[in-house]
């Protein structure tokens, strides 16, 4: 019996499922902050461990993937709402008003739940010092929603495009600056392409040639894509559930990833069209799908990848390859193990700012700096001037980046050709006859756009050892 002369206790409401999503949304972004970690990487283990699946785990998954995306729009509200700088926030405090704004501002929570809740997620995680403050800030966020929050605290668009486009989509300034020059006399298209960044890709299933097929890929609930002959995409559902893609005969690929490997292995190349080379190959997706394409075309793969760890996922990613697989090495791709002359292709998927794939990696535009474009440069040099002493005479390089920033993309080539008399740039876009308006920076390169081609932005420039 309880004791009638007990003060009644406050009965704490059970955490719902949801509560769980919030919470478990909350560890992820300690964990991209902490960790630099990523969210592809930690959020699905996290939810397994949890028990969170269906409708919280997506919840919780648009939660994390679109608190990171909008956070230069949400850090802009929630500053214009502090009496302190920004930088004057305690990390996990504003991780967690950064879920609350988005929980107001994007998704159709109500704004009493997406307080409420936000109050309870700090008083659980952090303590109940800064509860009234989460409370006070997001009940002011709640005032207005985005687009009469980007109005109010974006710079004006006249005087400062670069800063109203940084804040009204949150993308870092350079990187705005960035993708305006790259897109050249279409910057017009800045809008659509940072839009695009913002919107959750589809997921795409490469069809490996002589292992599956389109067929098989459609028949397990995708669509055939229009641009790559092997891209099947699905609506939702988990890619690991189809039987191909659980047995390696398919993987989860980007359908620009699989035009780059497609274009390469349609060059035309005269003579010998036997062994081929991917000097940066992990973790293996563009190792898979060029493997198998050399299996068909009678030709041997060989992949190698500086990192031991990363030559270990490529031979993971190959394990099914067959005759097209040469072997796989780990090597310095700069110093290569191999005789000049030795390759008939060779791919170059160079180490790069990864800007390109910012719809699949959205915490990466507040983790890259100009700086490290300006450092990764040389080395894309060094890889592309030793991938064309690797390939024979008549031989093709295709040069790759994930990334459409001209230091990395026509800077690199240009800078590799004005070095050399034995090499020449050829017409890539060509290749690619099904795939409309992707012109690159350099005549004959081609540059894919997610705006445009539903794709990641993959540069690609096809290069020819006289
Ligand atoms: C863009 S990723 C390649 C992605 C891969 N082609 C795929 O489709 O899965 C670049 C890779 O180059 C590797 N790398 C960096 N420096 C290298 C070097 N000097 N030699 C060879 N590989 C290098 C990185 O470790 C990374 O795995």
């Amino acid at each position: 019996m309880s004791d009638p002369r007990a003060k009644p206790q406050r009965r704490r409401p059970r955490s719902t499922p949801a509560d769980q999503a919030r919470a478990a949304a909350f560890d992820v972004l300690a964990a991209i902050r902490e960790k630099d970690a990523y969210t592809n990487l930690v959020l699905p283990p996290l939810l397994r461990s949890r028990g969170l699946t269906g409708r919280d785990a997506a919840f919780a998954t648009e939660l994390v993937s679109g608190t990171v995306r909008r956070q230069g729009t949400y850090d802009a509200v929630i500053a214009a709402n502090l009496d302190r700088p920004l930088a004057k926030v305690d990390a996990a405090v504003l991780d967690a008003l950064r879920l609350g704004t988005h929980q107001l501002l994007a998704m159709r929570v109500p704004s009493h739940a997406a307080v409420g809740t936000s109050v309870d997620l700090v008083r659980a995680k952090v303590g109940p010092g800064p509860s009234g403050f989460v409370n006070a800030v997001l009940r002011k966020i709640s005032a207005h929603d985005l687009s009469g929050w980007v109005r109010r605290v974006a710079p004006d668009p006249a005087s400062d495009p670069v800063g109203f486009a940084s804040v009204a989509h949150s993308h870092p300034r350079w990187v705005v600056s960035a993708f305006t020059t790259a897109l050249g006399d279409r910057a017009d298209e800045l809008d659509d392409l940072l839009g695009a960044d913002n919107a959750p890709p589809k997921v795409t299933l490469v069809a490996r040639p002589g292992l599956s097929t389109v067929e098989e890929l459609v028949a397990a609930g995708g669509a055939a894509s229009s641009l790559s002959p092997y891209a099947v995409t699905l609506d939702s559902g988990d890619p690991g559930g189809v039987a191909a893609v659980a047995e390696g005969r398919a993987g989860v690929q980007d359908e620009g990833s699989q035009l780059v490997a497609v274009a390469l292995s349609r060059a035309a190349v005269e003579g010998r069209d036997e062994r081929w080379l991917d000097v940066c190959a992990g973790p293996g997706g563009k190792s898979a799908l060029l493997a198998a394409l050399a299996g068909s075309a009678g030709a041997r793969l060989l992949a190698s990848e500086r990192q031991v760890h990363r030559a270990g996922l490529v031979a993971g990613a190959t394990a099914t390859a067959g005759t097209g697989l040469l072997g796989v090495v780990a090597a310095d791709g700069t110093r290569p193990a191999w005789r000049d002359g030795s390759f008939d292709r060779v791919l170059v998927d160079a180490p790069c700012s990864g800007l390109g794939a910012l719809r699949r990696r959205p915490e990466s535009r507040w983790r890259r700096t100009q700086a490290d474009v300006d450092d990764l440069v040389p080395l894309q040099r060094a890889l592309l001037s030793s991938a064309l002493d690797a390939v024979r005479p008549g031989g093709v390089v295709a040069y790759v980046t994930c990334s459409p920033v001209l230091a990395e993309t026509s800077g690199v080539v240009e800078a590799v050709l004005a070095g050399r008399d034995d090499v020449h740039l050829e017409e890539a876009a060509g290749l690619l006859p099904g795939v409309p308006d992707c012109a690159g920076p350099l005549p004959g390169t081609v540059q894919l756009w997610p705006h445009r081609h539903g794709t990641d932005a993959m540069f690609l420039a096809l290069l020819r050892r006289s």
